[in-house]
């Protein structure tokens, strides 16, 4: 007999399994790190509070510009870092303590791995091991931050100099730095970007392809880009070459940076913001019968089946989209799955949306209007400006008008079903916005009439919506 009933590998999604239809489940629950994993710890939450944060700063800023008597004087960094992850670090001891305390829960704090079928030895966190046998495993492993190889980073210590974060460490930094370099324009380093940015930092953000957030429709990313090119210092199609102490080398003087495009840079932090990869190698897989694909993602099929029997994966670890709205989706497939085996659910990734939480924001769900135009043989193309709108109107700048400021919902449908293949927002809650487009998306409600068969309260910003299924309806009838 197995020693459990459940394993479950990652506390991070992969602690909403275990609620209490599982009470009479003998479980395990394994983490190396604190519970709530990436997300709460080093990811959505916190990255967003600082982003509420970095706002406040921007609109103290922006007051004289509306003829409010506001300045922002400056961040007070230890106490927005320590109001920030102090709220973090209780919810997270909270959590392991919550689930410590149910009688057929067991916590084991370490780094598990397979030697056997179902079998899982952990190095402990305080010292040797423990193996546990199950006859069922959740992998919910999630991902980490690559570091790209840089000459002269290795030297310095990778991520452990004091200098060099990631997304895991650049949120308890000691002091804000003057100066600051983001490598990578995608999710993270924009984001990042734009808070450092509004407290203050002088940022310099360097990316390898020729736009910021390059896998969003290009006149969103096209938008975006300008955006942020207009506040600080963004260098596209080009790379970090080699990194270097600067001063004596003690570290005290920051980083000189060596740009492919000719630039010698100093900085006091280096964010490195080029991607996540799953956490798949951590688990010894080799001869366990689960397969991974050439990202290292676990493969599963689409009721979060891994290739070896009992073993389920979810999230980061084994998902195409590593959003922790899709991590959601995909442990509560899993959680069903366990309970009810003869009626098992699949996972919907038809339409996953994506939102990207800076200044404007972003969000985005289907094709993009290039991959449309691949796709789909008659498309059509219906957009709103923000600034068409009343709200819109009232939120811009005053000598801006319309298109001037690239806020804009574009929405993308097939002539031939009558349906919508793609949602583009960049905008003032643009995540928010997004949603009564998703639920048409999800429950195929056809774009013509929506506009009209509900009222839109005027004068919300909603009305943007309301402004491109109008338009979208003229080029379905034209
Ligand atoms: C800065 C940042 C901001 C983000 N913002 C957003 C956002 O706004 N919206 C959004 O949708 N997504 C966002 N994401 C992505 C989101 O955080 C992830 O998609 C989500 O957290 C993945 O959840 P998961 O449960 O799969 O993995 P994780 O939350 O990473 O959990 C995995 C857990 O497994 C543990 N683990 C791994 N290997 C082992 C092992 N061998 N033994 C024991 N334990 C192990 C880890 O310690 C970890 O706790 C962001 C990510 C980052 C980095
Ligand atoms: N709002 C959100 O939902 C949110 C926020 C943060 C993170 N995330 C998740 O985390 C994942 C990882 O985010 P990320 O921003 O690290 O990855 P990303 O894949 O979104 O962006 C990485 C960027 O770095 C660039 N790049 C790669 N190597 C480079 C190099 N050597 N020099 C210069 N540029 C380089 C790439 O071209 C790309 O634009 C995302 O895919 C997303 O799933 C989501």
């Amino acid at each position: 007999m197995s020693d459990y009933d459940l394993v479950i590998v990652g506390a991070g999604s992969g602690n909403m399994i275990a609620d209490h239809r599982f009470d009479d489940w003998r479980i395990a629950i394994v983490d190396a790190g604190p519970f709530g994993g990436t997300c709460l710890n080093r990811g959505c939450i916190p990255s967003k509070m600082y982003a509420h944060t970095g706002e406040v700063a921007a609109t103290a800023a922006d007051g004289p510009r509306l003829g409010v008597r506001t300045s922002y004087d400056g961040a007070d960094w230890p106490a927005i870092r320590d109001r920030i992850m102090g709220r973090i670090d209780e919810n997270a001891a909270g959590g392991r303590d919550g689930q410590a305390k149910r009688d057929n829960i067991d916590v084991v704090v370490g780094e598990a791995r397979f030697t056997g079928p179902r079998t899982l030895t952990v190095d402990l966190e305080a010292g040797g091991e423990r193996t546990l046998t199950a006859d069922r495993v959740v992998l919910a492993t999630g991902s980490r931050p690559v570091v790209p190889p840089i000459d002269g980073l290795e030297e310095l210590g990778g991520a452990d100099h004091g200098c060099v974060h990631t997304s895991d460490s650049i949120m308890r930094l000691d002091a804000l730095p003057q100066r600051m370099a983001v490598v990578g324009g995608g999710y993270v380093g924009s984001e990042f970007a734009d808070v450092f940015h509004s407290l203050g930092v002088e940022v310099l953000q360097v990316e390898s392809a020729e736009r910021l957030l390059s896998t969003q429709d290009r006149e969103v990313a096209d938008l975006f880009t300008a955006s942020a090119a207009e506040r600080w210092d963004v260098r596209l199609g080009t790379q970090l070459t080699r990194v270097e102490a600067a001063g004596d080398g003690a570290g005290g003087d920051g980083l000189r940076l060596h740009l492919d495009d000719g630039s010698t840079e100093t900085v006091g932090v280096l964010l490195l913001a080029t991607g996540r990869r799953p956490n798949s190698d951590r688990l010894d897989l080799d001869g366990t019968g689960i397969d991974v694909d050439d990202a290292g993602r676990i493969v599963v099929d689409a009721h979060q089946r891994a290739t070896a029997d009992g073993v389920w994966a979810l999230g980061d670890a084994s998902s195409p989209f590593p959003l922790k709205h899709v991590a959601n989706h995909e442990a509560r497939v899993v959680q069903h799955n366990l309970l009810h085996p003869d009626a098992p659910v699949e996972t919907d990734h038809r339409f996953v949306p994506q939102a990207v939480f800076a200044s404007p924001q972003v969000a985005a769900a289907g094709l993009t209007e290039e991959q449309a135009r691949e796709e789909v043989a008659d498309l059509v193309v219906g957009r709103a400006e923000y600034g068409a709108t009343a709200h819109g109107w009232a939120l811009e700048e005053d000598d801006r008008h319309g298109e001037a400021t690239g806020h804009v919902v574009k929405l993308l449908a097939d002539r031939a079903t009558g349906l919508l293949v793609g949602a583009h927002l960049i905008g003032p809650q643009a995540s928010v916005l997004i949603q009564p487009l998703l639920q048409a998306m999800a429950l195929g409600t056809p774009v013509a009439g929506l506009a009209r068969a509900q009222y839109w309260i005027h004068p919300a910003l909603t009305e943007v919506l309301e402004g491109a299924l109008l338009d979208l309806d003229e080029q379905l009838a034209g």
